[in-house]
């Protein structure tokens, strides 16, 4: 039930509001000062404020300014004689949400509170959940992600190609003292190898051909943030070393300039590969990897996160419908089984488009399994035959890199020693001569 918070000192207005409110299964306080509301704001759960603008002790517009200084985010509606519009308008600027003329009546009222509520809804789901997931593993991701992220330390991310790994580096960000500060995600794979460097710490004019003014990098852009490097994997060499030294001296120079600027940023890095094997092959610098590495997370596939799959899928068709103002309830028991029991190689991201287009598809208003379209059972055979060569080529790789020690091959291959010779028996490889 959402909480209302009243801040009203004329008490009979106060008291039609709460009725009114509570008729609508609203749960309602009212305070009829100032110092009142503060109070209340700091030890209760409030969900939105309707406010007079002048009160006893003060007005709204001090008290919104209070909650920003307490970085209290509660949308606030402010009330106002017909005289007061512009003060109305100035608490906006303020950063109320809107404002109400008295005298006050129910069905203007209504309206403008549900369309707040919805709103905030949605953004606090997105403040204190990894979306729509409910699954144990998911849980344990969050906590981890919720511990860390009160500390300075780097985290890497590790996960399948699109099992969500930006979100939970957002929302490492948005639960650190951080948030107020930019989010960067940078997509290490996509960005040219004659262009990293550029890209990271910027340039000045005439640098280099082409760099005809100057121009700031991610982390000028992320200072005091967080940058979220996707696909760390994929530095080139020359700017891991950079990014090495930048982390370890704090400051960083743009090419060609002679200033050193001071470096504020946490990093969060993702990645989907098995990088101690990049390090053994000589790809990716080891002192990078433990400065990156302080704090990991491993995010689970979504084959292993069985039971958000359909409040995932459900999202995804609601977000569809109401973008695209279609009309479709559900999905049908079969559809249901078939979300459920295929491995999803591509993970969240898969789900989504498989909905979106399943939406688009579908013509009778559910989804049913001939809208998804999914490859056949055949296919998740030979996938799941394909993951498995993959499985056994990687552990024959380390056990070489590790010339054979078992305790350094599970290290390389981050699986305990028993998960090791369990996997050796399985893929018949044997390391007796
Ligand atoms: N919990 C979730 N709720 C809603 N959408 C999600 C969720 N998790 C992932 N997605 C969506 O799935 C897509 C893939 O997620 P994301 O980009 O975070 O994955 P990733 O692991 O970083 O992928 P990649 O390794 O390919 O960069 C995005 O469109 C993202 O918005």
């Amino acid at each position: 039930m959402s909480r209302i918070l009243i801040v009203e000192d004329d008490v009979v207005l106060a008291r039609a509001l709460k009725n009114w409110l509570e008729r609508e299964r609203l749960q309602v306080t009212c305070a009829i000062t100032a110092a009142n509301a503060r109070r209340i704001i700091a030890n209760e759960e409030v969900d939105m404020i309707l406010s007079d603008l002048r009160l006893p002790d003060g007005d709204g517009i001090e008290l919104l300014e209070w909650m920003k200084k307490n970085k209290c985010r509660i949308p606030l509606i402010i009330m106002t004689q017909h005289a007061e519009v512009s003060s109305a308008i100035r608490a906006m600027k303020a950063g109320a949400e809107d404002y109400l003329p008295k005298p006050i009546h129910p069905e203007t009222l209504y309206p403008k509170l549900n369309d707040v509520l919805l709103r905030t809804r949605k953004t606090k789901r997105k403040q204190t959940d990894i979306l729509q997931r409910v699954s144990p593993p998911i849980r344990e991701v969050e906590r981890r992600a919720r511990l860390v992220a009160v500390t300075d330390m780097s985290v890497l991310i590790r996960g399948e190609n699109g099992s969500g790994k930006e979100l939970v580096a957002d929302l490492i960000h948005r639960t650190s003292a951080r948030d107020d500060k930019p989010f960067v995600p940078v997509d290490c794979g996509a960005i040219p190898k004659e262009l990293s460097a550029a890209e990271f710490f910027g340039y000045v004019k005439g640098a280099f051909t082409g760099a005809v003014t100057d121009k700031t990098g991610v982390f000028h852009a992320a200072d005091g943030g967080t940058l979220f490097l996707d696909e760390v994997g994929n530095l080139p060499y020359e700017v891991q070393t950079n990014l090495l030294r930048v982390l370890q001296e704090r400051r960083y120079r743009p090419i060609g300039g002679r200033r050193e600027y001071a470096c504020d940023v946490r990093i969060v890095a993702a990645t989907n590969e098995n990088i101690e094997r990049a390090i053994a092959e000589g790809h990716f610098r080891e002192d990078l990897y433990h400065r990156l590495n302080e704090f990991t997370i491993e995010l689970p596939p979504l084959r292993e996160c069985a039971d958000d799959i359909l409040p995932l899928a459900e999202f995804f068709l609601t977000q569809f419908c109401e973008k695209n103002h279609r009309r479709i309830t559900g999905f049908t028991p079969s559809a249901v089984k078939r979300l459920k029991n295929y491995r999803w190689p591509g993970n969240v991201r898969e789900l989504r488009n498989t909905v979106r287009s399943a939406a688009l598809l579908s013509m009778t208003g559910t989804i049913d399994e001939t809208d998804l379209d999914l490859p056949s059972t055949r296919g998740m055979e030979s996938y799941a035959l394909k993951v498995e060569q993959e499985e056994r080529t990687r552990i024959v790789k380390a056990l070489k890199a590790a010339k054979y020690n078992k305790a350094l091959a599970a290290e390389l291959l981050r699986i305990s020693r028993p998960t090791l010779y369990e996997k050796m028996k399985k893929y018949g490889i044997n390391t007796e001569k």
